[in-house]
């Protein structure tokens, strides 16, 4: 069965398409890598399956009902900076989803219920390689380190879909390798169903199960505007060649230069 269904999904602000015409199903567990030129929709997408935005046309399903119109403890998300606190320490910062979910109101929890939170999170820091850093601040971490503790942030959570909005763009491409290793791992361990955008094409060629790209197939030069971005490629990761490759980041290459005339 879909986990996830898109149906003819359309995304406007006032006259501008951002996306037309998207559907797309999805199962769970499934790692979708998703590129294209920049300004085509990618992040809105990513939004709409967070609930920060609304579709507008179309439907966007979760196990066949409507997808929640809030971010909620279902989908989890990691931006490419920025999304630790910086005034708690590492440990403190997977500790705190647990807490605020289990005490909304104090966001602190005690006796019991303070340990085996602790013990979660303890594990979740083992899990990205933290554990010697639990109680350092993320301002004495190196962008690496800040980009494993927002996964464990989101991970511990537990969400059924984790969103990834070009979560090492800021990193080393020796760093990268390595995250991408972790990422493989965590969601492996955890069966989370993944999308994440990336504008390294060659990253979205390897990382995952599915290729999602998201291009123009209809431009015009007096309104840029007037036609938006659909999904172009949808394809297995592992079974494409370089002529494919190639006319991809031809497509793509061709619509960010008309984007940016
Ligand atoms: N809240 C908003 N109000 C109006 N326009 C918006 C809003 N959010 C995004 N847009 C517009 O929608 C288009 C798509 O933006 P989006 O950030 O989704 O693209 P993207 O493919 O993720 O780009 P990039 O790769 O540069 O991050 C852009 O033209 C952007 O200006």
């Amino acid at each position: 069965m879909s986990f996830i269904t898109v149906n003819k999904l359309w995304k406007e602000y006032g006259d501008q398409v951002v996306l037309e015409n998207l559907s797309l199903s999805v199962k769970q567990g499934e790692f979708c890598t998703l590129v294209g030129a920049s300004g085509c929709g990618k992040s809105t997408f990513l939004k709409m399956l967070l609930g920060q935005e609304t579709q507008t046309r179309g439907e966007l399903l979760l196990e066949g009902e409507a997808f929640p119109g809030e971010p909620d403890r279902n989908r989890g998300i990691v931006f490419q900076r920025y999304s630790v606190f910086p005034h708690l320490t590492v440990r403190q910062n997977v500790l705190m989803g647990l807490e605020l979910e289990q005490k909304p109101w104090l966001g602190k929890l005690f006796g019991g219920a303070r340990k085996e939170a602790l013990e979660k999170v303890d594990a979740m820091l083992e899990s990205v390689g933290l554990s010697p850093s639990a109680h350092k601040w993320p301002h004495e971490l190196s962008g690496g380190m800040q980009q494993r503790l927002a996964i464990a942030q989101s991970l511990i959570m537990r969400p059924r879909v984790l969103l990834l909005d070009e979560p090492f763009g800021a990193l080393d491409p020796g760093i990268r390798g390595d995250m991408h290793d972790l990422l493989l791992k965590l969601w492996q361990e955890t069966g989370t169903t993944i999308f994440m955008v990336t504008h390294d094409l060659k990253e979205g060629f390897y990382l995952g199960t599915r290729l999602l790209v998201f291009d123009k197939v209809r431009n015009d030069p007096h309104d840029p505007q007037a036609f938006g971005a659909t999904i172009t490629y949808d394809l297995p990761i592992g079974q494409t060649d370089r002529k494919l490759f190639e006319d991809i980041h031809e497509s793509v290459s061709e619509t960010a230069r008309n984007q940016a005339a």
